[in-house]
């Protein structure tokens, strides 16, 4: 594990507080946190502990009360919007659970979209090789709406991975898929990381996902309360089960 190497992103000591006076919610309430340069990390927590919230700022999606937050080198908080939005585009790969593919465009169009944007050229070995890796070979023609749920998001994946992002973010990755596919994409991610040296950070609420991590990080009431390095599925239950039972994953229920 290459624990030891710049982090690919961290966070210093951030705050996001939603509304003010007596309605306000410590959405963060001072996180300090690094994600290592290819290691896979799932954040993990009961419902409205401020997953979302901390991912979405990392990713440079929304902006933190106070703190900071940098992707390598780079202090987000300082970054103007247009060069916010330049670094989503250039450095940072995103994975949503709803898999925001556009219905229009064909398999392959929305895997290269990101990069034709950017006005770069798309790598055709490395196309070649995620295409492959991720089993999607004949299903490239194919728009959003004739694949499953399963193969939108391994296509979702693979637009993610063609940019070669410094590091890939997940909300919630697998929370819309049946649990085949859901090991399918868990199992591209990891291969992702141990094959490609990706760096990669998600949020879930499974613990059959997070088992397929390198690290778990816990929040509770916006901190980071706990982390388990090289987990299981049932460790990870385990671990939830000290948490408040009603907000449990549905392996529990
Ligand atoms: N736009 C918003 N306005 C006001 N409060 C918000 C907003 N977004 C989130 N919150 C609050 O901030 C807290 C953290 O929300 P967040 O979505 O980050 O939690 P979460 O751990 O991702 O939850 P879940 O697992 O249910 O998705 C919650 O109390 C939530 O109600």
């Amino acid at each position: 594990m290459p624990s030891h190497s710049a982090p690919a992103a961290r966070s210093q000591d951030l705050k996001k507080i939603y509304g003010t006076g007596e309605t306000a919610v410590h959405a963060l309430d001072g996180v300090t946190v690094e994600f290592a340069t290819g290691e896979f990390t799932a954040i993990m927590g009961p419902s409205g502990s401020g997953k979302s919230t901390l991912m979405h700022c990392l990713a440079g999606l929304d902006s933190a009360t106070s703190g900071q937050v940098f992707i390598g080198d780079t202090d987000l908080t300082s970054l103007s919007d247009k060069e916010m939005t330049q670094l989503r585009r250039d450095r940072v790969g995103f994975v949503f659970q709803a898999f925001n593919l556009v219905p229009t465009l064909t398999a392959l169009e929305n895997i290269t979209l990101p990069v034709d944007i950017a006005g770069r050229k798309v790598d055709k070995d490395w196309l070649d090789t995620v295409v492959g890796r991720l089993g999607l070979g004949d299903r490239l023609g194919h728009r959003p709406g004739e694949l499953s749920g399963g193969q939108q998001q391994r296509v979702a994946c693979a637009r993610a991975l063609v940019g070669r992002p410094e590091i890939i973010f997940g909300d919630e990755p697998t929370g819309n898929l049946d649990s085949r596919s859901s090991g399918e994409v868990m199992s591209i991610l990891r291969a992702s990381v141990d094959e490609f040296g990706q760096t990669v950070v998600i949020v879930t609420h499974d613990p059959r996902a997070a088992g397929y991590a390198d690290r778990v990080v816990f929040l509770s009431d916006g901190s980071v309360v706990d982390e388990m390095r090289d987990p299981t599925a049932d460790s990870v239950l385990d671990r939830m089960k000290q948490f408040d039972p009603a907000a449990m994953s549905p392996l529990a229920k």
